[in-house]
């Protein structure tokens, strides 16, 4: 598995939350501005759709004052009431009617009914297949039993009632079967106060809903709905008047939102496709409720218009573009900057991982950033002095241990090599001198009488006594020659130098001569004798114990003849006088 480094996994965390933050960021902005260019749109939807309520209602007004101003003709008062004189009046009313008539193309009948006789039709001027035309006496029918009638007649002088809009009904006139209208009508009240009749204009809507269609701003969806939420006005035709059908296409079901316009809520409303409509989502809508009519059942309608969003969220996706292009951008620089941050974080911790890998390497030491001001720059500087204590801690224990193993392998009284060490030395030499095919020697070397020096002057003396020798020794070899004290009065010389090998007998003979020479210890002077036994490699042995057995051997027979003071061990076989030398004869 491949580990990251400190400065990698960083870079990558950094560059993680640069660019979760910029796109965190660039998400959120386009969301905000695309909701905010959507609510802007439902705002300015609002002022539109109560305008276009205003003119619907304003347009019903305008009828309601043509029915107002006919029922308060003296004429209609006594048409309504009956009077003999009135068929004069009648015929100029019905004359009056029919002009009103042809400057409202929309009216497509206007009547006056009177209160008696079950609400006969007095005048009746209609639009027919032929034009406008007054129906004569014997068409006109009782009309007391229709809701326009008996509720004009209920209605207070000086006000219209509005029927709720329905579909014109096969009875109305010829040319406007199945139209929605609606009955606008006045009572008749004469001098005393009395409701004689009514004035009844029947509106084909239809030319008013085409007109509120084409006054609507370009592209907009036309809604109206009565206070049932039977929808009046859709873009599609076929879901209006549902109930004339049988079947109901209400407002509220299709728009959701739009029901509190119908359970007394606020008069207006606005929404979008998103707020759950269940229409496309690329349009706004705002909903108005106004009043309409003043009778009972009879209450209001609400007006709404649609409008695309297609063109307005354009430019919301244009920013979308521009906001994704920025992100990528700023994302781009948040991996740089990640990148340069995270290295120049990671570099002194490097420096440090570095210095602290190897604590003697003082050019990695040198590159510690002790110089600054930081966290950092305090860690360095108390890494280095760690550092500085470590390696003098180091320093005196690698002393120690070279103390230590110089007392391990030298004789504290003489300085000189102990057994041990010479042991070593040996061998290495014969290890050395064996694949070479070279030569080495050793000299045993036991001082004589030794005892006695310590049991006349003390031990310190035999100590002073040893030194000496070990000096005079060292100083009688050659600087390459090694030697060695084994313990005791016992001493051993390596010669491993070829010159020196030759140089034995010249070696011996110096030796002998510094021994000689008489030994001060205080007021007394004394001689040491040596007696010296030499063996060589490989021709007396092949190793190194034996190699110095056969010179102790050697050096015994020295010892033990009375002439001579050193002996070569390959001198013992050829010597036929081993009986001489019996002590000898089992170490051979
Ligand atoms: N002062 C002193 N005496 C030591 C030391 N080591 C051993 N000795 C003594 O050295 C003496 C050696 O005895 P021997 O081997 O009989 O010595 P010698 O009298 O020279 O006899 P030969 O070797 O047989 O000639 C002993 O008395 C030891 O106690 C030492 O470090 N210092």
């Amino acid at each position: 598995m491949i580990r990251l480094g400190l400065s990698t996994r960083l870079s990558i965390l950094l560059v993680c939350i640069g660019v979760a933050a910029s796109g965190a960021t660039g998400y959120y902005a386009y969301r905000a501005n695309r909701s905010m260019i959507m609510q802007e749109a439902e705002r300015s939807l609002l002022p539109a759709t109560q305008l276009l309520t205003q003119r619907f209602t304003t347009a019903l007004s305008d009828v309601a004052d043509d029915v107002l101003v006919l029922s308060t003709m003296p004429s209609s008062v006594a048409v309504a009431r009956g009077d003999d004189a009135a068929d004069a009046g009648r015929a100029r009313l019905s004359q009056v009617f029919l002009r009103f008539m042809m400057h409202h193309p929309e009216y497509l009948t206007i009547r006056l009914v009177t209160r008696a006789h079950h609400g006969l039709e007095r005048i009746r001027v209609e639009r027919g297949a032929r034009g406008i035309v007054v129906v004569p006496d014997g068409r006109l029918q009782e009309k007391g039993h229709f809701a326009y009638v008996f509720d004009t007649l209920a209605t207070a002088q000086g006000h219209a009632y509005l029927s709720p809009i329905g579909l014109t009904p096969d009875s109305s006139a010829d040319a406007a079967t199945g139209r929605p209208a609606i009955y606008i009508g006045a009572p008749i009240v004469d001098a005393a106060g009395n409701t004689v009749g009514v004035v009844v204009v029947e509106v084909d809507l239809t030319q008013v809903f085409h007109r509120l269609e084409r006054d609507s701003p370009a592209g907009y969806l036309v809604y109206l709905a009565n206070e049932w939420g039977d929808f009046l006005i859709h873009p599609d035709s076929s879901q209006t008047f549902g109930f004339a059908h049988g079947r109901r296409v209400l407002m509220q079901q299709t728009f959701p939102a739009t029901h509190v316009l119908f359970d007394g809520g606020p008069s207006s409303v606005t929404f979008n496709g998103e707020a759950g409509s269940g229409r496309a989502p690329v349009h706004a809508f705002a909903f108005v409720r106004a009043p309409f009519g003043a009778v009972e059942g009879n209450r209001f309608i609400v007006v709404g218009l649609g409008r695309s969003l297609t063109s307005v969220l354009d430019s919301a996706n244009a920013l979308g573009g521009q906001i994704v292009r920025m992100v990528l951008v700023s994302s781009a620089i948040a991996i740089v900057l990640a990148i340069l941050f995270a290295r120049a974080l990671a570099r002194p911790l490097r420096v440090l991982a570095d210095a602290a890998t190897d604590l003697l390497d003082d050019a990695r030491a040198q590159r510690l950033p002790v110089e600054r001001s930081d966290e950092i720059g305090v860690l360095a500087r108390c890494f280095d002095r760690m550092r500085l204590e470590i390696r003098a801690q180091m320093s005196t224990l690698h002393a120690r241990q070279l103390e230590l193993s110089h007392l391990a392998g030298h004789d504290a009284l003489t300085g000189l090599p102990n057994r041990m060490r010479f042991m070593e030395r040996l061998e290495a030499a014969i290890g050395h001198a064996l694949p070479k095919g070279e030569q080495l020697a050793i000299m045993f070397v036991d001082l004589d009488g030794f005892k006695q020096i310590n049991d006349r002057f003390g031990h310190f003396a035999g100590d002073e006594t040893l030194a000496i020798v070990a000096q005079r020794l060292r100083e009688a070899v050659a600087p390459t020659d090694l030697v060695a004290r084994l313990g005791g009065d016992e001493f051993v010389i390596l010669f491993s130098d070829e010159r020196s090998i030759d140089a034995i007998d010249a070696t011996v003979q110096r030796i002998q001569s510094a021994l000689d020479e008489a030994v001060a210890i205080g007021p007394h002077r004394m001689r040491v004798g040596a007696s010296m036994g030499i063996s060589e490699f490989p021709g007396d042995a092949k190793n190194a114990e034996e190699l110095l057995a056969k010179a102790d051997a050697a050096m015994y027979v020295a010892k033990t003849s009375p002439r001579r003071r050193f002996v070569r061990y390959r001198d013992l076989n050829a010597d036929e006088g081993q009986e001489q030398y019996g002590s000898v004869g089992g170490l051979t």
